[in-house]
């Protein structure tokens, strides 16, 4: 009998911006039910390589399989039919239309009646927590709402794999907390999570596995208590700060 292929395989990718190796090399398998934390400091091309793996830009070269299939070079829109959804660093939400129709656009990825995308969007309102502001223009939205609206977004699409980039960043250490508590409800609904995130405390409580990212490659992976102790990795590529942080 043939094992499952890994949910997400992405081998040996390079993106260069001239003559800069924005990512250069870098491999990373993800297997079904994980939660990865990418981390690194600035710069060190996370964002480039999580773009790669959504389909939002062609690495120049290595390979990437979704699911076993060959998305290397597919569109954004193959990626999720594929079931892979992604958050943006900065929210793109509609600001004219209201939240709940917000959701609508991705519940349209899988279902062509309105009132089925409808039934969809509104039961991931309400799993989200934003119910009370359903009918809200979404140009009024606070920093948490939006945030909050662009993990719905991608939720309505029915992912089976959820990329969030700096999805918690700008927020409060309470609302930090309760988004942590999103993502552990998204995760208990068999949804498989890659987060890119600064804040080490989303990171050293979410994930299973972090992997470390500098100058365009993965320098260390592995648990993110054991890879955050690291002296090669704090002291390198993480700063001070984070080794306090680690210790307390
Ligand atoms: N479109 C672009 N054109 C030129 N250089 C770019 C472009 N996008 C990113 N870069 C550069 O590539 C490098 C990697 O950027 P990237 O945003 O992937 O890093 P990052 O690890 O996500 O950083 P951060 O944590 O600050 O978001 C940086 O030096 C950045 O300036």
């Amino acid at each position: 009998m043939r094992a499952d292929p890994p949910l997400l395989e992405a081998r040996d990718i390079s993106v260069a911006f001239g003559s800069f190796r924005a990512v250069d090399g870098a491999s990373l398998t993800i297997g079904k039910g994980e939660i990865i934390g990418l981390i690194g400091p600035n710069g060190a091309g996370k964002s480039t390589f999580f773009n790669c793996l959504a389909g939002d830009r062609q690495p120049a070269s290595g390979s990437i399989r979704l699911r076993g299939h060959d998305v290397t070079r597919a569109s954004p829109e193959d990626h999720a039919r594929l079931g892979l959804a992604r958050s943006w660093q900065v929210p793109a939400v509609f600001d004219d239309m209201s939240v709940r129709d917000n959701v609508v656009v991705g519940a349209f990825l899988r279902h062509k009646r309105a009132s089925d995308a409808a039934a969809v969007a509104d039961r991931v309102i309400a799993f989200t927590g934003l119910a009370p502001i359903a009918q809200s223009r979404s140009g009024s939205l606070g920093t948490p709402a939006r945030k909050r609206l662009e993990i719905a977004r991608a939720l309505a699409t029915e992912p089976e794999i959820l990329l969030l980039d700096e999805a918690l960043a700008g927020l409060t250490p309470t609302e930090v907390r309760a988004a942590i508590e999103l993502v552990r409800r998204i995760h208990a609904q068999g949804i498989t999570l890659v987060i890119v995130e600064h804040v080490m405390e989303v990171i050293l409580s979410l994930a299973d596995r972090a992997v470390v990212f500098n100058q365009g490659r993965v320098i260390a992976e592995g648990k993110p208590r054991d890879v955050v102790q690291d002296p090669g990795v704090i002291e390198a590529y993480l700063g001070r700060s984070l080794s306090r942080k680690a210790r307390a």
